[in-house]
């Protein structure tokens, strides 16, 4: 690992390789968990999907912790059906509950049989169930410069983005988005207690270098998670 210079309240941490990164973040994660059961009773850990995760998801898997007392949250889904192959749900069923944390409950979001704006309030709903703040939130990031579902040029993102907005799940669309999605808003994520960003190739690292060079939240919504100084955000990087 090397630790290189970056903004007050933002942790970088570069791998060799991307198998050491999953190790990492995985280890760190997994004792944030542990930290959340011992002091709580539980814990609570919200995971991104896409395709980056699916190391750190099968490592983290196999952690010894009592998955019994763990609940898994999406930070963002897709609007398409539950076993759909862009479904991050279904990410998450193969990859992460899996091994040790089969055990786990996992609570996807509500995507079908109601309008956007219902699933984003039933899922707001099981969110808030055990009113808990989550223990761990792992972000991801596109090269168009998005995080969670906050697409450049989505519908609803000064509400997402909204430090003092009311909602935890909102719905939004973004032409570059693919299909309409139900993500976190900013302030569940950023009220985590603890953040990491997990980016992967020299093209994210490129794209993480213009976000942090630059403050222009609308262009690359990433901003909103990297220029915030309140919350700690670790960034996870490997080629
Ligand atoms: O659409 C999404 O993309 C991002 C990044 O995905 P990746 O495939 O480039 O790793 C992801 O963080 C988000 O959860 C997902 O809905």
């Amino acid at each position: 690992m090397r630790a290189t210079d970056a903004p007050a309240g933002l942790h970088r941490h570069d791998y060799a390789t991307r198998d050491q990164l999953a190790e990492a973040l995985a280890a760190g994660v997994s004792a944030k968990l542990a930290g959340g059961i011992a002091t709580r009773g539980h814990a609570s850990l919200a995971v991104s999907g896409g395709s980056t995760p699916k190391r750190f998801f099968e490592v983290l898997s196999k952690a010894g912790l009592d998955w019994s007392s763990v609940m898994v949250l999406l930070v963002d889904e897709r609007l398409v059906p539950p076993d759909h192959e862009r479904a991050n749900a279904g990410l998450v069923r193969r990859h992460l509950m899996q091994n040790r944390a089969a055990e786990a409950r996992f609570v996807p979001y509500v995507v079908d049989g109601h309008t956007p704006a219902e699933c984003a309030r039933l899922s707001q709903a099981a969110f808030e169930q055990d009113g808990h703040r989550l223990d761990a939130c792992i972000l991801g990031m596109g090269t168009d410069g998005h995080t969670a579902s906050f697409f450049p040029g989505g519908d609803r993102l000064a509400e997402a983005l909204d430090p003092e907005g009311d909602d935890k799940v909102l719905p939004i669309f973004a032409e570059g988005a693919g299909e309409p999605r139900l993500t976190l808003t900013l302030p569940p994520i950023l009220d985590a207690r603890f953040v990491a960003l997990h980016i992967e190739g020299a093209e994210k690292r490129t794209t993480l270098e213009t976000a942090l060079g630059g403050t222009d939240v609308d262009a690359m919504p990433v901003r909103a998670v990297l220029h915030q100084t309140a919350t700690p955000v670790h960034v996870f990087w490997a080629p």
